[in-house]
């Protein structure tokens, strides 16, 4: 019954996503739909909905709903991660699109009253492509209970087979009590965790203990280009956070894989692209090479200048404006519960830099920059003896920014410095170097927001989290901190070995189901903070 039930709920999402994507003119609309019984995607009856307040009763009926759902739970996943929703990649961006679509939907079987928000259009290659539209939703207006914004996003890292994934990447498949596929831990299994969480409050027939807002974009992998502009300029004179009280993002994962934790620190980034012409076209290196400057050498010749062997970056002055180490600070890495051993195990890696060392690992993890090398477009990556001389290729790097690292005044080093490496390779070709960044985030751990939701995670887990930062970024989390100036925190769902990016991306079963209940219980958790 469930099954049929899914399927048929499949095929209308899909026929009204089409009609969606066929009418250009729909960008922007603001609805509340009432839920239609044919498109819930949950397989118990209905119970009546009770005006009653949750009380301590709430959680336990919740939890058993919970788990008497996990098929249903698992097969929304594989719908969601079936949408290869890769911002990265123009190509991918109708399925960008059509993701936004669904979750739009998704969200107003809920209850809530959704909006796309159109944020203009990204120049790729000196062409304007339009860039996804953002979902933004409400749902709830009782001024007597504590409102939370929830952030997500719904694209993607890229991902083939053929980069060495054991299953298909786009098709969610179930091994050892994971799930594997692209999307699954980042960031569409914590994505719908809100969504079964909020189901779940409505299907047991009680009331949700909060008032939510909801920002979902589908381009944070590529840099959330248009989300601060919407939320500093629209929806904050809009007056959209005037009634948010805190903020909180899953997108982001435990430390290790037993003890969970909640972040109140993520590094910045600052990408750059790095682009070398020798030739308008691609050449024979039988036929020229010898004969031309070639721009593959000058390129590596410029990456090679970045970064040492034991992981400094070698950028001059970069590391000036870190925020320096305090006792304080130092101290709260002694309790933090890590194994370096178990972490280089994790990724199969050689050996870590820093020695091992936990305390320097976590910090060159958290409070240090680093450079990374990502690749080279144009480059005859493909298997096979391709014999070419490139005649354009861009050269990817990024810098993790930190405390107190300004993207402008690190992009501004950055481009000195590759300069000055460039009139020193007298090279006569054509260089040009750009650059996307997003700021560090820091938050206030003592905080009770950040009690309430340790509370709901030792309800779920009967441990008290670790309070910890990490060492990836998602840009838009110190714009929301500053257009609602309220706490925000980041609550993972995903263990730390989900090899998010990677290869084999996974979900455990457990993290998925025991994270809709921790959502739950700490929406439980803030409905009681005092308003
Ligand atoms: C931590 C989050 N789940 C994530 O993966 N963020 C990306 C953000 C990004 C920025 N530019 C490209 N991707 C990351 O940290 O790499
Ligand atoms: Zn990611
Ligand atoms: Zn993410």
């Amino acid at each position: 019954m469930s099954y049929l039930l899914n399927s048929l709920n499949r095929q209308l999402s899909l026929l009204s996503s089409k009609v969606l994507i066929s009418n250009a003119n729909l960008i922007r609309e603001i609805e509340t739909v009432k839920v239609r019984p044919l498109l819930k995607f949950y397989s118990v009856t209905q119970q009546p909905v009770s005006e009653k307040m949750t009380t301590e009763k709430t959680l336990p009926k919740l939890f058993k709903f919970v788990d008497q759902n996990v098929e249903s739970y698992k097969n929304l996943l594989k719908e969601a991660v079936a949408i290869p929703s890769i911002s990265c990649d123009a190509k991918h961006r109708e399925d960008c699109n059509r993701m936004v679509f669904w979750m739009r939907d998704k969200l107003k079987e809920v209850g809530a009253a959704t909006e796309l928000r159109d944020v203009g259009y990204q120049t790729i290659d000196g062409k304007e492509i339009k860039l996804p539209p953002v979902l933004v939703g409400t749902l709830g207006n009782d001024t007597k209970k504590n409102t939370i914004c929830v952030y997500g996003h719904l694209d993607v890292q890229p991902a083939l087979k053929s980069d060495g994934w054991d299953s298909e990447p786009f098709d969610l498949q179930e091994r050892d009590g994971k799930l594997y596929g692209r999307g699954s831990t980042d960031d569409k299994g914590p994505v719908l965790g809100w969504l079964h969480a909020i189901n779940a409050y409505k299907e047991i027939g009680e009331e949700l203990p909060v008032n939510l807002k909801f920002v979902f974009e589908c381009m944070e992998e590529s840099g959330s280009e248009g989300l601060d502009e919407l939320l500093m300029n629209k929806l904050k004179p809009e007056g959209f956070f005037d009634t948010v009280d805190y903020v909180c993002i899953s997108d982001n994962y435990w430390l290790g894989t037993t003890k969970p934790c909640i972040t109140y620190g993520l590094r910045g980034i600052s990408y750059y692209f790095l682009e070398i012409e020798c030739a308008k076209m691609d050449l024979h290196s039988g036929v020229f090479g010898g004969t031309v400057h070639e721009a593959m050498s000058d390129l590596i010749y410029l990456m090679n200048t970045l970064v040492a062997k034991d992981g400094k970056i070698l950028i001059t002055d970069i590391y000036k404006s870190v925020a320096p180490l305090t006792d304080n600070e130092s101290k709260l890495y002694d309790s933090i519960d890590f194994d370096t051993e178990a972490y280089r195990k994790s990724i199969e890696a050689y050996e870590l830099l820093h020695k091992g060392v936990k305390e320097q690992i976590l910090m060159h993890r958290w409070r240090y920059p680093s450079l990374s090398l990502h690749g080279i477009e144009g480059a005859a990556f493909q298997p096979g003896a391709k014999t070419v001389i490139p005649g354009k290729v861009i050269g990817k790097f990024s810098i993790r920014l930190v405390p107190d690292q300004e993207p402008d005044e690190v992009e501004k080093l950055v481009f000195d410095y590759v300069h000055k490496k460039w009139a020193e390779r007298e090279s006569p070709n054509k260089m040009r170097i750009w650059a996307q960044s997003g700021r560090a985030w820091t938050e206030n751990p003592d905080h009770p927001h950040y009690q309430a939701a340790a509370r709901a995670t030792k309800l779920i887990y009967q441990t008290d989290p670790d309070m910890s930062r990490e060492g990836g970024s998602i840009p838009v989390t110190i714009t929301l901190q500053e257009a609602s100036g309220k706490n925000v925190l980041l609550l993972p769902m995903g263990a730390g070995d989900d090899m998010a990016h990677s290869q084999n991306e996974k979900l455990n079963v457990r993290n998925y189901i025991e994270g809709i209940k921790l959502f739950a219980a700490y929406l439980y958790e803030v409905g009681k903070l005092a308003k």
